[in-house]
């Protein structure tokens, strides 16, 4: 039996970086997803087989025999390797993992790919064991880009490894696209928090939380709240194509506050503020054009003050930079969104605004080497399905 899952990426409309350090942020899930293929592979005759990770994004392929995986992980150094509950990476694991994703020789140029390949032994290992098996995974998302990969990254792929576990009982001969009930998603989320521990260092959860319940969110120290914008707000995403990593920056932050703490503390209680008061924004009813208008004009301001806060938290960047003059010059307001350095910038398309502007903007953008992404934002979460 073979299971498939998607979980999409996200973006955040404000409180990134803050979030880690108990601020309100709000973030929609984004109709570009993250795809895993899961199958559990029969031993052969003499030959306890292998788990094997295929990487199509990157063209690479990764295989580990079964007996190393067993012989790596003994009892004695880690525990028993299936946990029915989700447990954190204890630092004797995550070396053992890591020895096993140095011997793969991956390429220099992709050695950012490590942090997912160790998440992605520690939640297979975690969850079957030794079992062979393997995991195709694709991704619709620009990687490392500030729209969530690596969380979409752990929800589809703990999905996947979860729903051919014991772990749940669900109907695995219906047809189709499945929702998973309530407490199958919050296993799931607490697994891809684990993976995202892994690849983020200091995760606020937001991510993951996005990815696998979908729609438009407040999150809070661990605790969501849906929201539903009463306007279908419309987004454009610029790609700067700067690479970055999350984890870097989200630990540059928190240098920072260890050298200004007070500052820094005025700084996220600020952006907390910005969060609770967009989130009332985008749920305010409107009536006409000119509700529509004045609710747009408030959002673009709260997305200008958050930006000048992730200035001063240290994580904006020249592309981001540029790419808010150039919105600016069509008086359109922009933010980044992920963890920034780079990566991606959200811009906000006012209703009204008409598509010749729009094309213009996006013609000026990509003149500039960025890419432009139109996506649908606030709908579903993780699904599953069975073949
Ligand atoms: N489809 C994928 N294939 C392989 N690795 C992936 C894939 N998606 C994510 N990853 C892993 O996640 C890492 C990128 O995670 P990172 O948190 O830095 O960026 P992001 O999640 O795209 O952005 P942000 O966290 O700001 O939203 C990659 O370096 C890789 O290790
Ligand atoms: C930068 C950050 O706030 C969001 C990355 O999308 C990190 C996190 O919350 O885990
Ligand atoms: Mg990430």
């Amino acid at each position: 039996m073979e299971v498939r899952t998607r979980a999409p990426g996200k973006i955040i409309l404000s409180g990134e970086h803050a979030v880690v350090h108990g601020s309100t942020a709000v973030a929609a899930a984004i109709d570009l997803y993250t795809r895993v293929s899961f199958r559990l592979l029969p031993p052969s005759e003499g030959d306890a087989g292998s788990v094997e990770l295929e990487l199509k994004d990157t063209g690479l392929a990764f295989s580990w025999p079964s007996s190393r995986l067993k012989e790596t992980f003994s009892f004695e150094a880690i525990g028993p390797p299936l946990s029915p509950t989700p447990r954190p990476c204890s630092p004797e694991h995550s070396k053992l993992i890591a020895s096993l994703v140095e011997e793969q020789n991956i390429p220099e140029a992709k050695i950012w790919l490590r942090s997912g390949i160790h998440a992605f032994l520690y939640l297979y290992t975690s969850i079957h064991g030794f079992k062979p098996g393997k995991v195709v995974i694709s991704s619709e998302l620009p990687l490392g880009s500030g729209l969530g990969s690596s969380a979409a990254f752990c929800v589809s792929l703990s999905g996947a490894l979860l729903a051919l576990s014991d772990a749940f009982s669900i109907d695995r001969q219906t047809k189709g696209w499945l929702e998973l009930e309530l407490s199958e998603l919050e296993l799931v989320n607490k697994w891809a928090f684990e993976g995202e521990k892994i690849i983020h260092g200091k995760p606020s959860g937001i991510d993951n939380t996005v990815s696998t319940f979908g729609s438009m969110i407040k999150f809070r120290s661990g605790e969501l709240t849906h929201i539903r914008s009463s306007t279908p707000l419309r987004m454009l995403i610029t790609n700067t194509k700067v690479g970055r990593n999350t984890k870097a920056l989200v630990a540059g932050v928190s240098e920072r506050v260890l050298k200004h703490p007070d500052a820094m503390a005025a700084v996220f209680r600020a952006v907390d503020s910005i969060s609770k008061e967009l989130s009332v924004i985008i749920e305010s009813p409107t009536s006409d054009d000119v509700s529509i208008i004045a609710k747009e004009e408030k959002l673009e301001e709260l997305m200008e003050m958050n930006q000048g806060l992730l200035q001063c938290m240290g994580v904006s960047h020249a592309s981001i930079e540029t790419v808010l003059r150039t919105t600016l010059k069509y008086k359109l307001a922009s933010k980044l969104t992920g963890a920034g350095g780079g990566g991606c910038v959200l811009t906000l398309l006012p209703t009204l605004l008409s598509t010749k502007i729009v094309d213009k903007v996006i013609a000026e953008l990509e003149s500039c080497g960025f890419q432009c992404l139109k996506a649908e934002v606030g709908g579903k979460g993780l699904e599953v399905c069975f073949s």
